[in-house]
Order: C-alpha cells, then sequence, then structure tokens
C-alpha cells in the first residue's frame, strides 16, 4: 500500500511530465500555434471587413446626404420656376382675362418652352380656354388637380398625381392654381403641365449606380416620378418619413431593395425629394476590399493549414523516428547493461584530409568498465589508441577504420594484451554505424580453455598426454609442408615395445599404463621441442623429427639415446622391469613420398627389428616393402581362402603319461592355398586375428572339430575329448557362448567331449568377463585348458579362480627341458601348481624320450608331441585308435569339406 501511495505521485510526475514534453513536441505545439494565428487572421479579417462595412455605410450615408442636397436643389429651382410660371400666369389672367394671357406673356418672352412645359388656363367649368401650345378644347373639370381648387380657396400649388394621357404613351404630372375673379371667386385654374422625366433628370448613373433610385414623392405619399437606372416610374405608394441618411438601409417598398434612403421634404411644396442609393452598390467597392481580406484570410488559412498539416506530419513521423530510436537506444543501453558482451560506441576522429587517425569512445557500457578496470568517467572522450596503443600495429584499428570505409561488420578472435587481459581470450564484432564503429566485446576466454582442452583430449593419448594418432598424422603433413617448402628432410620412426605384453599379461594392465608413460616421458626427454613423440596405439609410438638434412646417419645418436632411455630399468610395483624397444626409420622424401607410405614402410622398417632379433632400430630398405605386401596378399588370400573353403583340421593326439594311451586330439587348422600349398597357421591365425575373419574361421573349425569326434565314435572308435584353440578375438566375440552351443547340438557331441584352450594373456585381457564367460562353458559341461602356460603372467590368485580343468606346459619350456635347469624348475613348478589347485598338467612339443621320461617322473599328467605323433589327418587317428585295442572301424572317419563360410 505505501508503495503506491508513494509511487502515485511520482507515477503523475513522470506522466505530467510526459505530457509537457510531448507538447513541446513540433507536431502538438504547431496545430496549437496555428490554431490561434487562424484565430487572429480572421479576427483581424473580420475587424477589416467591419471597417469596410462601416466605411460603406459612412459613404453610402455621406452620398445619399450629398445627391439629396443636390436633387433638392435642383428640385427647388424647377419647381420654383414651374411655380413662377403659375403665378405670373396667374396674374395676367386675372388682370388681362384668359385670352390675353397667353399672348401676352408670349409677347414678354415669359412662356416657358412649349417642348418642356404644357401652360394652360381652364375656366371655372372646367373648360380649358388657352394653353401653350395650343390644343385642342377639352373639360378637365373631372381631373383631381381642378375639384380641390374650385373647393377651395386656398391659394397654394397644387400638384396633382402623374397621369398617363389618354390615348398616348405619355405621362405628365400638373401643377396648379386656382384663379379668382374680382371678388375672389373661383374663376378657373391655370396649370403647368410637365414631363416628370423633367423632375429626374438629375440621375446620374455613375453615383446612383443601376439600382439607385432618384424621385419625388407627394405629401400624399404617391411617386410623382422617380427613375432607378434606365427607367422613369410612378405613382408607386410610398410612405417613408423625411430621413435624413438613414445609418442603415431601408427596404425600398417598390422593390424590396435595400437602400440607403433620403427623403427630404421641398419647401413651398406638396412634395419630397427621394434619393435612395443601392446598399448593395454602393457597397461594392468596400465588399469587394472585404472578400478580399476574407479570400485572403482564406488563402492564408489554407495555407497556414496545409503548411502546419505537413509540418505536423512531419514533425510527427520525426518525433516518431526519434522516439522509436530514443526507444531503440533505451532499449540498446539497457540490453547493453545487462549483456555479458563489453559494448564501446566510438566516433572516428578525422585529420583535415578526411583520413580516419582515431577513435573518441562516447559510450560503454558496465561490462566494459569490467573488462578494462577503468571507469566510465575515464573512459568517455578518451581515444582508442590512447587506451590501446597497440591497436596501431596489431591490425584492430586497422580493422574499424576499414568498417568505418566499407559498412558491414567484422569479426575476429584475439588475446588481450594489457596485463589486465593478457590471460583472457576474446572476440570482436566491429559494427559500422554513423561516424563510427559499435565494438562489441566478449570474453571468451572459458570457451576457448574448453576447445583446448577438447582439441587437447581429440589430439592426445589420454594415459601418456602425448600426441595421438590423429594429432601424429597432423604433424607429419605439416613436417612434409614445411620440407616441401625448405627443401629439407623429416624423419619417422616406429618405436614398438619389445615384451611389453609380458608386463601387461603379467603385472597387470596399471602396471603395463605406467610402463608406458614411463617410457613416452623418457622419448620425450630425449627430443627437442620441435619434434614430436606420439602414441600410436598399444604399445606403439612414432617420433618425427622434422627440418633436417639429407644425412640419414646424423639421427643415430637421438635414436640410440631413445634405445637406451627406453631399456634403463624401471620400478613397477615394486619389481624392477626392463623392456626394450624395436624402430623402425623412414626418411621423407627418400622413403616415401606421402604419410601413409612413410607409416606403412616405418612399420615394415620396425617389423624387421623385431624379427632380428629386437632392442635395435633398422632404417627402412625396399627389400623391407616385400612383407607389407606379402601381408597385404596373405590377408587376400585369406579371404578367398573363407570363401572357397581352402581349410582342412589336422589332430594331434593327446597321451596319458601314465598310461602311454590316447585319450584326446588337439585339432589344428591347416590352408591349402590353390598358388602356395600349405600355409602353417603360424603365418595366418595373427593376421585372420587382425582382420576379424578369425570369428568365421574359428567357428567352422569348432563345427568340423565336433562333428569329427562324432564321426570317430560313429565309426565305433572309442569315446576321446577333442580340444580346440580359441583365439582371443574368437573368445571376446559376444556370441561365443551361443556358437559352441550350436556346434555341439548340431553334431550331437556330449559337452563333455569338447575343451576348449584359452591362453593366459587372453584371460588376463579382461579377468572378470573372460572368468565370466569360462564359468557359462563350464556350466555347459565343457572342459577348459590355459595354453601355453608359463609365458604369461597370470597371477596365483587370479589363476584360482579360473573356471578350468588343465594347464598346458608351453612347449618353449618343454624343449631344452633335458639341458636347462631353469626350464626344468619351471615345469616342475607348473606341474606342482597345477596340481596343487587340482588340474591336470599336459606338456606340449615333447619331442624326446628324455623330455617324457623327465615329465613322467615328476609326476606330469598327460603329453603332446611329435614324440608320439604329428597332427594326423582323420583317418591317421582312427588307424592309432584301433591300434590301441579298439574295435575295427566300419564307417568312414573324414568329413567332406565344409563351407566356413555357411557357418
Ligand atoms: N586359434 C587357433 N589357433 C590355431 C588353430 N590351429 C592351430 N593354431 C595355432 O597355430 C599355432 C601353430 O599351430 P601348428 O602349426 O598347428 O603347430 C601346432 C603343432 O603342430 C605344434 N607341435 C605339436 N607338437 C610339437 C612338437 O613336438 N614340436 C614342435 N616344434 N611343434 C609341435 O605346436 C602347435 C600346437 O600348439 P598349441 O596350440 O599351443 O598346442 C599354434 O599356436 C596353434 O595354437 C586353430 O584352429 N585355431
Amino acid at each position: 500500500m505505501s508503495a503506491v501511495t508513494t509511487t502515485a505521485p511520482a507515477l503523475a510526475s513522470t506522466l505530467l511530465r510526459r505530457w509537457l514534453g510531448r507538447g513541446l513536441e513540433t507536431h502538438i505545439s504547431l496545430p496549437l500555434f496555428a490554431l490561434l494565428l487562424l484565430a487572429a487572421i480572421w479576427m483581424v479579417t473580420i475587424h477589416f471587413v467591419r471597417i469596410e462595412h462601416g466605411a460603406a455605410q459612412s459613404a453610402a450615408r455621406d452620398s445619399v446626404r450629398e445627391q439629396i442636397d443636390t436633387y433638392e436643389a435642383q428640385l427647388a429651382r424647377n419647381l420654383g420656376g414651374i411655380d413662377q410660371t403659375l403665378k405670373l400666369l396667374k396674374y395676367v389672367v386675372e388682370l388681362k382675362g384668359a385670352s390675353a394671357a397667353l399672348p401676352t406673356l408670349n409677347e414678354k418672352g415669359l412662356l416657358p418652352s412649349g417642348l418642356v412645359f404644357v401652360v394652360a388656363i381652364v375656366d371655372r367649368d372646367g373648360m380649358v380656354v388657352a394653353s401653350n401650345p395650343p390644343a385642342p378644347l377639352a373639360n378637365i373639370s373631372g381631373h383631381s388637380f381642378f375639384r380641390p381648387h374650385r373647393n377651395s380657396d386656398s391659394d397654394t400649388v397644387f400638384v396633382s398625381e402623374t397621369l398617363r394621357d389618354a390615348g398616348k404613351n405619355e405621362a405628365h404630372m400638373h401643377f396648379t392654381r386656382r384663379l379668382n375673379d374680382a371678388d375672389g371667386r373661383f374663376a378657373g385654374v391655370v396649370i403647368v403641365q410637365a414631363d416628370p422625366a423633367y423632375f429626374t433628370s438629375g440621375y446620374e448613373r455613375s453615383r446612383q449606380g443601376e439600382r439607385g433610385a432618384l424621385g419625388m414623392i407627394g405629401a400624399d405619399g404617391v411617386v410623382r416620378a422617380m427613375r432607378s437606372g434606365d427607367t422613369v416610374s410612378w405613382g408607386q405608394m410610398i410612405r417613408l418619413s423625411p430621413v435624413e441618411g438613414a445609418a442603415a438601409p431601408v427596404a425600398s417598398p417598390w422593390d424590396g431593395v435595400l437602400r440607403h434612403t433620403s427623403v427630404r421634404p421641398l419647401h413651398g411644396f406638396p412634395l419630397s425629394a427621394m434619393v435612395a442609393l443601392d446598399r448593395d452598390e454602393q457597397a461594392a467597392p468596400f465588399d469587394t476590399r472585404g472578400r478580399t481580406y476574407l479570400w485572403g484570410a482564406a488563402v492564408a488559412s489554407v495555407l497556414l493549414v496545409l503548411i502546419v498539416t505537413l509540418v505536423c506530419v512531419w514533425s510527427w513521423q520525426l518525433t516518431r523516428t526519434q522516439r522509436h530510436s530514443r526507444r531503440a537506444q533505451e532499449t540498446f543501453a539497457a540490453a547493453s547493461e545487462a549483456s555479458l558482451d563489453a559494448f564501446f560506441v566510438m566516433r572516428s576522429v578525422c585529420d583535415g584530409g578526411g583520413a580516419i587517425v582515431d577513435f573518441t569512445i562516447e559510450a560503454i557500457n558496465g561490462r566494459a568498465e569490467l573488462l578494462t578496470g577503468r571507469s566510465r568517467k575515464s573512459l568517455i572522450g578518451t581515444t582508442i589508441l590512447a587506451l590501446m596503443p597497440s591497436y596501431r600495429h596489431n591490425g584492430i584499428f586497422d580493422e574499424m577504420v576499414d568498417v568505418v570505409r566499407s559498412g558491414g561488420m567484422r569479426e575476429a578472435e584475439w588475446r588481450g594484451e594489457t596485463a589486465r587481459t593478457d590471460k583472457l581470450w576474446m572476440h570482436r564484432q566491429v559494427v559500422a554505424v554513423e561516424n563510427g564503429v559499435v565494438a562489441i566485446v566478449r570474453d571468451i576466454t572459458e570457451r576457448k580453455l574448453a576447445e583446448q582442452r577438447i582439441y587437447h583430449m581429440a589430439h592426445h593419448d589420454e594415459l601418456t598426454g602425448l600426441p595421438n594418432r590423429s594429432l601424429i598424422r597432423d604433424r607429419l603433413d605439416q613436417a612434409i609442408l614445411h620440407a616441401n617448402r625448405t627443401s629439407r628432410c623429416v624423419v619417422v620412426a616406429f618405436i614398438d615395445l619389445d615384451s611389453f605384453k609380458l608386463v601387461n599379461d603379467g603385472l597387470g594392465h596399471t602396471a603395463g599404463d605406467e610402463l608406458l608413460q614411463v617410457v613416452g616421458a623418457r622419448m620425450q626427454g630425449c627430443l627437442s621441442a620441435d619434434d614430436t613423440v606420439g602414441r600410436f596405439g598399444g604399445d606403439e609410438f612414432v617420433i618425427i623429427l622434422a627440418d633436417l638434412g639429407e644425412d640419414a646417419l646424423a639421427i643415430v645418436p637421438v635414436l640410440e639415446k631413445i634405445r637406451q632411455a627406453v631399456t634403463r630399468p624401471l620400478q613397477l610395483g615394486g619389481q624392477e622391469v626392463q623392456v626394450s624397444c624395436s624402430m623402425g626409420v623412414v626418411m621423407y622424401p627418400r622413403d616415401g613420398q606421402d604419410p601413409n607410405t612413410l607409416m606403412m614402410n616405418a612399420d615394415a622398417a620396425m617389423y624387421r627389428a623385431k624379427e632380428t632379433g629386437n632392442n635395435r632400430f633398422l632404417f627402412y630398405t625396399r627389400e623391407m616393402n616385400a612383407s607389407v605386401e606379402d601381408k597385404l596378399l596373405l590377408l587376400e588370400g585369406l579371404r578367398n581362402a573363407v570363401e572357397q573353403q581352402q581349410f582342412s583340421l589336422l589332430y594331434q593326439p593327446k597321451v596319458d603319461l601314465r598310461s602311454g594311451r590316447i585319450f584326446g586330439v588337439e585339432a589344428l587348422i591347416r590352408w591349402h592355398h590353390p598358388e602356395h600349398g600349405m600355409i602353417s597357421p603360424l603365418r595366418f591365425i595373427g593376421l585372420a586375428e587382425e582382420s576379424g575373419l578369425i570369428v568365421a574361421i574359428g567357428d567352422w573349425v569348432l563345427r568340423t572339430a565336433c562333428r569329427q569326434n562324432m564321426a570317430w565314435r560313429a565309426a565305433g572308435l572309442a569315446p576321446i575329448s577333442m580340444s580346440v584353440n580359441v583365439s582371443p578375438r574368437q573368445f571376446e566375440e559376444l556370441r561365443l557362448v551361443e556358437r559352441v552351443a550350436l556346434a555341439l547340438e548340431d553334431s550331437k557331441l556330449p559337452a563333455d567331449a569338447l575343451e576348449l584352450e584359452v591362453t593366459e594373456s587372453l584371460i588376463m585381457r579382461d579377468l572378470a568377463q573372460s572368468v565370466g564367460k569360462m564359468g557359462e562353458l563350464k556350466a555347459m559341461g565343457i572342459s577348459l585348458s590355459i595354453d601355453d602356460f608359463g609365458t604369461g603372467y597370470s597371477s596365483l590368485s587370479a589363476l584360482k579362480s579360473f573356471p578350468i580343468s588343465s594347464l598346458k606346459i608351453d612347449k618353449s619350456f618343454v624343449s631344452e627341458l633335458a639341458d636347462n635347469l631353469d626350464d626344468q624348475a619351471i615345469a616342475m613348478a607348473v606341474i606342482s601348481l597345477g596340481h596343487k589347485l587340482n588340474l591336470r598338467v599336459i606338456a606340449e612339443g615333447v619331442e624326446t624320450e628324455q623330455q617324457r621320461d623327465f615329465l613322467r617322473s615328476n609326476d606330469c599328467d598327460e603329453m603332446q608331441g611329435y614324440l608320439f605323433s604329428r597332427p594326423l589327418p582323420p583317418d591317421e587317428v582312427a588307424t592309432l585308435l584301433q591300434a590301441q585295442g579298439w574295435p575295427a572301424i566300419n564307417t568312414p572317419v573324414t568329413l567332406d569339406a565344409c563351407d566356413v563360410a555357411a557357418h
């Protein structure tokens, strides 16, 4: 509530300020001003119109007065003359008689012109007795002008109404006086007859206009003569009081037209003079001026309205644009304040020639203060080069100038250069605005570091931190490019650790990992910063030495240093371990033109180094390529062999050392190459393993061996066990258990007649998983045996957990049993160990009787070797079994060739 009460006045004040502010806006203030101006214009105009109106009335009044004066004088003269004639005529008639009067007067020249007036003498009976000009005798006693004189002895002049002459188109007025005889009795009348036009001849069109009127009115209100324009009229009844230039025009009774009218009685006559000026005609000049004023005001008003409208529309648009712009600026300011980006609004500073020499900071946001470590106050007005002198040389200033010149936007990332920002990565966006640029700067350090981390992870080996295969390849590409540009050489060394497998399998993965880390670090320690050592995979390393001369021998000391560094003993899990390495060395461009060829050749040289005894480096030679090519050819052939069923199995008997009887056989594969003849599994099992072909091949071996065993049984031979070798990849394959079950099911061989031989190293790859899988197989009734026992490093505790039934002493220990005390000790230890774990122990590779005797005397359970039998085809195994006293064979014991691919 308090918030409401406290904010209401503030709101009202804001609204008032905004309203006043709006009022100041042109499109609002200008119309108000224009309204005032319009009112003023019209007030002045109306004022002038009124002045004109007054002037018109005043002028009309003056004119009427003047004209009535003139007209009155004119009438007075005319009427005076007429009356004088009447008086004279009366006098002469009364003196000399009617007949002599006119001649007397004519004689004296006292008669008025007969053209203008008709003078007549009428006797008491109304008979015209004399006239000038002469006229026929007539009686006028019935006329209106006769009776008043007969009935009254008044000696005043009588003015008759204007009458049209009978039978004529002419009209006349009659001015009469009474004639008396000597006794004063009525003796007749003297008459002066006049044309009414005679009394209106003073009409001036120029002064009275077309509709002005001038005339003479009888005291009875009847017009005697009146002219308006060209028309002379009479007889109208006009009851007008005598007026002297009335202030206002009045409607004329005869036609209703407004006229300024003046009526003035004529002294001595029952007549009045009248002048009436048409109001419109009189006011015409003034009205014209008034209209001019009005037109002027109207035109001025329209112009004013138009101009104001245009200005208002323009102003409104301008204001709207400004308001939008202001809102946009406010929004921009608010947004920029809230933004995580720093904003710098900068105006170009130009020299006299118009070239941009600097930028002045005009506005910034809070983020910009944080970024620069300077206050807004200190930044605004500062030039960018004063703030950041380095921008002149690092391209940023040139970029800003370029943005101003060509418009648009530029963006880039760069590393800070000030003490405050030298650890920061920033992204800038420079955008052209009017008279300058806006720079939007974002701190992207976190993103950059993340990118670097991701890049490092993607390009480095997690274990050793060394460049991984992808970065090795990249560095090699760069080194080759550089070598091409500078005509220099690059050396690539492919390094494989000797006996790493022993450490890894024997001491565990952790020890193996540690070994790789130590060895990697030692190799790195032998090289300069420009050289590269990377982990290619497993226990393989690659070294790239760039920018070298053509003398390959010059790098021998480096290679030797690496070899010695690797072979230095190290402590792993409390044990001193020593490994060596074999290196294959190639030189670009001598040994290959591209990275792939170089790597392949280095690999070939490394293998040759291994073949020739390990712990050495060998430079690549052309002949080494043959083995690589061989390998490729072999792989190709192996694929064909799978498709074209080029395999067969031999079976090597396993003999009980105590009874000397065969109790089982080991299935051993053979490849019958169509061109190269028989190929040893020693040559192709590894390749099949590498290529994955071992899965299909192993499956075929398993099925064939099971079926063969059942074939012997079907032939009536004694049941024996069948041992099948399972390679690591085959063992790890997800469907191994399923495949074994299928082989047993298809062949109907009892599970306890099948033994799978796996190596120690295979189990140790993933102990838990291996033991689990072995457990599943054992649960099916299948036996498991550890092949080549003694060459790996299974711990006793691990060995205890293996669900196996026998150990096979590797033939490398058996071969020198007769002379080598170490081998004897190992063989005896394995036998003892096996028995302690309730396992049977079998020795392989027994070739001599001494070996057999040693084994027998040391309680070894079983043996296998050339001494008893080489691996044999099925029928020969059958013969051997038969020879042991089993019944004669009555069915064939050799299986048809089986389709590997079909399985
Ligand atoms: N995964 C599979 N591996 C197989 C399969 N078949 C064979 N192999 C493995 O190939 C290696 C070589 O086998 P091979 O050439 O068949 O040699 C075996 C025997 O011929 C040989 N042997 C047997 N007795 C003696 C002897 O007295 N002296 C001597 N010098 N050699 C002898 O030993 C090989 C059997 O070894 P092992 O398997 O360890 O018992 C070999 O590693 C085979 O395992 C196959 O189908 N799958």
